[in-house]
């Protein structure tokens, strides 16, 4: 139905308030530019942004976003602003498509938690696809209806004392990251449906910076590090039934070929991925079935339907949305929080970098062999005004115990951003997201560039 000012029914003619009454399985999509608000509200029936219900009544406001407000049965919605562009869209295929693959993830989490078999474990869904194919949308909907699921389904996990499930999401796309900042990889047990303003719940993410925003700076660093968190995750898995029987739903990046098809078998492997949910990619399906299939394991390939919503976004806004994710990691979505700006001895942290170092010239090695650099060599970087603007993760763990296998294997507890170095006083200048002492003096540096 076409939607309706509510000013010029007033006899006000503006734009600024319009409600639009969207017909079951259609959706209103939403974009929102980052310098601008809007406001939207259900006024009745139901609706979802990607899977979170909105609540009656209560409003959103939406900034830098591209979103779909949809209903499976009918609802009345008003927008209050100007978004750059609002318009109904039937979304049935895509929305049922998702819906049916969620509904049979739930009956292996529901298989899998009365099981006592420490080896039968819930779903582990990979997600590919092109850039722009709608894979972080897809994760996002399969952990809300996770979460919502419990209460749909009759109460297993309620039954084993919880009242919904805990899946866990990993976003192994370090370019266009979803909880943390860009640069890195982490796991985050999902525990409320994912809010289309807050974002991913951020409660105890493990994370492991990698510090470019694309694998391919270091495809043997980015996967030793999807190893160490597969390690960590699988012994969260033997210790907690209801973790192993809710599963895994993991995002990838949008580098389907070459080398980034490799990283996703490597995924698949390393995660003991059973479902890959492939959006929209006829050769890649067939490419995974047929590698499968010759593993002769009992990995399913499933094929979903793309969104006609999903957006577009180019390298401008893609840009953009990375500095936009790291200055919310310092000082709050909303700018709530207030990071610190210290000034420390440089003798008091070391800074790594994974990857480079001194190669051996051609002529030293055997006949017929070629010198290459070691990718995973660990190697202190000097406190240089090269580091300035540099985006750093600090390590958990200390200097006394490091090994070059302990900065390729810690998770990270936060990033730093160095703001100046002034060699001639020792002093680094960073910013960093709270006040006090850094968790750890190991630093890891990579690629990632950010001024504030
Ligand atoms: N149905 C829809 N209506 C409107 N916008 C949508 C819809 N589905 C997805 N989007 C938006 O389209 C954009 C791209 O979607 P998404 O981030 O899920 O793609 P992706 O495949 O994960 O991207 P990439 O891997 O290239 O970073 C996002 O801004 C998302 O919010």
């Amino acid at each position: 139905m076409a939607p309706s000012s509510d000013a010029a029914a007033d006899g006000e003619p503006s734009g600024d308030v319009m409600t639009y009454h969207l017909k079951a399985e259609h959706e209103l999509r939403i974009e929102v530019d980052f310098d601008r608000q809007v406001t939207v509200k259900l006024l009745s029936g139901d609706a979802e942004i990607f899977g979170c219900e909105l609540p009656k009544g209560g409003a959103k406001t939406l900034s830098g976003v591209k979103c779909a407000i949809f209903t499976w049965h009918a609802a009345q919605i008003q927008i209050v602003g100007k978004p750059d562009a609002c318009y109904e869209a039937e979304a049935s295929a895509a929305m049922r498509s998702y819906l049916n693959l969620h509904t049979a993830l739930e009956e292996r989490r529901k298989a899998a938690v009365t099981t006592t078999s420490p080896t039968t474990k819930g779903p582990r869904v990979l997600v590919v696809g092109n850039t722009d194919a709608g894979k972080s949308t897809v994760c996002k909907i399969l952990c809300s209806y996770a979460c919502r699921a419990d209460a749909m389904h009759g109460g297993v996990a309620a039954a084993a004392g919880h009242d919904h499930w805990v899946p866990v999401f990993v976003d192994l796309d370090v370019g266009q990251n979803s909880v943390t900042p860009p640069g890195t990889i982490c796991a985050v047990p999902v525990d409320a449906p994912v809010d289309p303003v807050d974002g991913w719940p951020g409660e105890a993410p493990l994370v492991y910076y990698f510090g470019h925003a694309s694998p391919g700076e270091n495809a043997a660093h980015y996967k030793a590090l999807v190893e160490s968190m597969a390690r960590v995750l699988a012994q969260r898995e033997t210790d907690d039934v209801l973790a192993r029987a809710a599963g895994l739903v993991v995002n990838t990046m949008g580098w389907t070929d070459g080398l980034g098809y490799d990283l996703l078998l490597h995924a698949i492997s390393a995660l003991s991925i059973d479902i890959v949910a492939v959006i929209d990619h006829d050769k890649l399906t067939a490419q995974l079935k047929a590698h499968v299939g010759s593993q002769g394991g009992d990995v399913q390939v499933v094929k979903l339907p793309k969104s006609g919503g999903v957006v577009t976004r180019d390298t401008n806004f893609r840009k953009r949305a990375r500095d936009r994710m790291i200055r919310s990691y310092f000082y709050g979505s909303r700018s709530e929080l207030n990071p610190c700006a210290s000034a420390i001895d440089a003798s008091s942290f070391k800074v790594f970098r994974v990857g480079g170092g001194a190669r051996a010239p051609n002529t030293a090695l055997p006949l017929g062999a070629t010198s290459r650099m070691d990718p995973l060599r660990v190697a202190p970087l000097p406190m240089t005004r090269d580091l300035e603007r540099c985006v750093l993760g600090v390590l958990h763990g200390d200097n006394a115990a490091l090994g070059d296998a302990d900065v390729l294997s810690k998770p990270c507890a936060g990033i730093v951003c160095v703001t100046e170095v002034d060699a001639s006083r020792g002093k680094v200048h960073i910013l960093q997201p709270s006040p006090g002492s850094l968790p750890s003096k190991l630093l890891l540096s990579g690629t990632m560039r950010w001024n504030d």
